[in-house]
């Protein structure tokens, strides 16, 4: 088992898996958290909006109350006037304060009353400045006699006492319905308790109301120097206080001139469609808010680390399995245990993971097994096969090689691997393979002989290069087998031998005479001295076959082919053409009379009878003989020699003719 393969990843995963559920825990219940106080914030201010809108109505309602009240309490005063007193000023004075008494109270500031014309012409009360004075002009004035109903006045500052007053006026009508005289009272805004009262309402601390006119005059603010001025007064813009100018009634968020964020709500009053405002600073308003998220954010991000931690320990147990299937692989990576071990795991999808493991490495160890003994039965057969197995690399280094090298040249399958083959084989061997081994890297299977000295003895051995090709069609190495030729060339040797030799009678066949003829008659050419040639034949040859037997015509055969050999010198050279013809080749013959004399001294020898398993058999033989010429062909010198035997058997056999040309 490799160790070199990268290890297993250490336990981080399980750490980050918990780490991460841990912090989306965390983050999710801090979430939820704040969107529910965000909706219980927006339902909260919904509430106070809605309370300050009801409590504004309320006042409002309250006011118009008054306002009405008083408008019938003024109208009720001019419409009670006796007939004959309308316009009797005099008389007038005393049934007014009497009616006035009666009201009970001390709620106006005067009643005065003016004639048709605007004079001015009772005062209830003393009035501090000039006495005569016109209403003509004023709006309360103007619409009470233009409306002949009564009316509330626009809020005014006295002229006559400096108060900020609201003057409700009545008409006076005669029997004409015209309007004799204008009952008017005074109101201190300020301080009838009309304004006071409703003040009590104003929300929180910092919170309060103000009155304006339809048109934007503030009537009552906290600030009295913004009295009678219009809201747009002051710089700035407020967005709420635009709206209910604009007709808008209920509640809304805004920002005040101040900069500040407060809730204002605005109702107008029926009376007199004047806008009642209230405005709580949002500061104070959710201040008890402020404090519930602060303490909802510490008791969520509490129960979100909670949650997160509970999270982390569990997806950390969670993985625990995981953590000791990881332990289990490394631990069979390192061979400190079997993969029995992860097989019986949980019966969850992590002891699934274990068994499909455990099925996959039992798979491949089964397989590896296989291979190992599939390798180890070609490693026996490469080992045991007399040839040398080897595998070379582009360096001219064998990766590896059988045990032959081992057994031819000492060097074991482990020191071979990596050695150069020149320290193998030897130098210059390896430089008489170097071209081969190119043209197998180029691409080539090749096959070549080479003489290479076996633990001492020269061998001749024959090596098959084939390229090693990758699936890139580069060549990445070369497998070598090579194999001892030596006993073959040995044979093919012998049986080239063979087939040069006649093997009944040992000598020469037709070819090696046709060899050695053409060397001798070259050599001849070249000395210029002729050579000689025999054409034998024996006599009747068949009748001894017939008379004997095959097998004592071969006997005769060898005898003779033996007496031919001794019967001439070392330098010329006897051989059977087929059946029981032969020629000689006399080299350097010089002259005729030399052949003759040889052929003389062949014929005599075959005259001694044969002894044969059959006893002694009398033969002979006749002689043909030629000289070569320097212009005389192979073929043409055999023909020569053939006739003068040819010759000689007409002659009568037993002896020799020559070839007369
Ligand atoms: N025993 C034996 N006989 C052979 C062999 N080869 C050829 N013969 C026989 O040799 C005889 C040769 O006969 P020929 O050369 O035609 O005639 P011959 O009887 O010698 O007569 P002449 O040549 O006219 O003197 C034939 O009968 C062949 O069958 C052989 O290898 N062994």
């Amino acid at each position: 088992m490799t160790t070199s393969a990268p290890r297993l990843a250490s336990g981080n995963l399980k750490l980050r898996l918990a780490s991460v559920a841990a912090v989306l825990v965390f983050a999710a219940t801090l979430l939820v958290t704040l969107s529910t106080l965000a909706v219980a914030e927006r339902g909260m201010k919904a509430v106070i909006g809605d309370q300050q809108y009801t409590l504004l109505s309320g006042a409002a309602s309250f006011m118009d109350d008054r306002l009405v009240e008083r408008l019938a309490q003024v109208n009720a005063l001019a419409t009670g006037i006796p007939p004959g007193m309308r316009t009797d000023w005099q008389a007038m004075r005393p049934f007014l304060t009497g009616q006035v008494r009666l009201w009970g109270a001390d709620e106006y500031l005067n009643i005065v009353v003016f004639d048709g014309k605007g004079d001015l012409r009772l005062s209830l009360r003393e009035l501090p400045g000039p006495a005569a004075l016109n209403a003509r002009g004023t709006d309360y004035f103007e619409r009470t006699l233009e409306t002949r109903k009564a009316a509330i006045s626009r809020p005014i500052r006295s002229r006559l006492t400096g108060n900020h007053i609201v003057i409700f006026s009545a008409p006076v009508l005669d029997q004409t319905k015209k309007v004799v005289a204008v009952v008017t009272a005074s109101v201190d805004l300020r301080r009838s308790g009309f304004l006071r009262q409703i003040s009590n309402l104003k929300p929180g601390k910092t919170g309060y109301l103000f009155l304006m006119t339809a048109e934007g005059v503030i009537i009552d603010h906290p600030d009295e120097t913004r009295l009678f001025q219009h809201v747009g007064a002051t710089p700035g813009v407020n967005v709420g206080t635009e709206r209910a100018l604009a007709g808008f009634e209920g509640w809304l968020e805004a920002r005040s001139k101040d900069g500040s964020d407060s809730i204002y709500a605005y109702k107008r009053l029926r009376a007199t469609n004047w806008i009642l405002a209230a405005r709580f600073p949002t500061a104070e308003a959710f201040a008890p808010l402020d404090a519930m998220r602060r303490n909802a954010f510490f008791s969520a991000g509490g129960l979100a680390l909670a949650a997160g931690l509970l999270a982390w320990v569990l997806v950390f147990q969670l993985l625990a399995p995981l953590q000791s299937l990881r332990d289990n692989v490394a631990a069979i990576r390192a061979d400190d245990a079997g993969i029995e071990v992860l097989r019986d795991g949980r019966r969850d999808e992590i002891g699934e993971l274990g068994r499909a493991f455990h099925a996959l490495m039992a798979e491949r160890e089964q397989s590896e097994r296989e291979r190992a003994a599939s390798e180890k039965r070609l490693q026996l057969i490469t080992d045991n096969l007399p040839v040398l197995i080897s595998y070379i690399d582009r360096e001219h280094c064998f990766c590896f090689g059988n045990a032959t090298y081992d057994k031819w040249f000492g060097v074991t399958a482990a020191a071979l691997a990596g050695m150069p083959i020149a320290k193998v084989l030897g130098e210059e061997t390896a430089a008489d393979i170097y071209p081969y081994l190119e043209q197998a890297f180029g691409g080539h299977s090749v096959t070549h002989e080479v003489r290479i000295p076996v633990r001492g003895d020269p061998r001749i051995l024959q090596a098959t290069y084939i390229p090693d090709h990758q699936p890139d069609g580069s060549v990445a190495g070369v497998y070598s087998l090579v194999h001892d030729m030596t006993h073959v060339k040995e044979v093919e040797e012998q049986l080239q031998q063979l087939a040069r030799v006649d093997t009944l009678t040992g000598i020469a066949n037709r070819r090696m005479f046709g060899e050695t003829l053409h060397h001798a008659l070259d050599r001849a050419r070249r000395s210029s001295k002729p050579l000689g040639l025999a054409y034998l034949d024996i006599d009747h040859f068949k009748r001894i076959n017939d008379s004997h037997g095959h097998g004592v015509g071969d006997e005769v055969l060898k005898e003779f082919a033996r007496r031919l050999t001794v019967g001439v010198r070392a330098t010329d050279t006897p051989a059977r053409l087929s059946g029981d013809e032969f020629v000689v080749i006399f080299e350097e013959i010089g002259t005729r009379a030399e052949a003759e004399r040889l052929a003389g001294k062949i014929v005599e020898a075959m005259r001694v009878p044969f002894r044969t398993s059959a006893g002694l058999v009398q033969a002979s033989t006749s002689v043909g003989l030629a000289l070569s010429q320097p212009r005389l062909e192979q073929e043409q010198l055999l023909a020569a020699a053939d006739s003068a035997l040819y010759a000689a058997k007409g002659q009568g056999r037993d002896g020799f003719a020559f070839f007369e040309g």
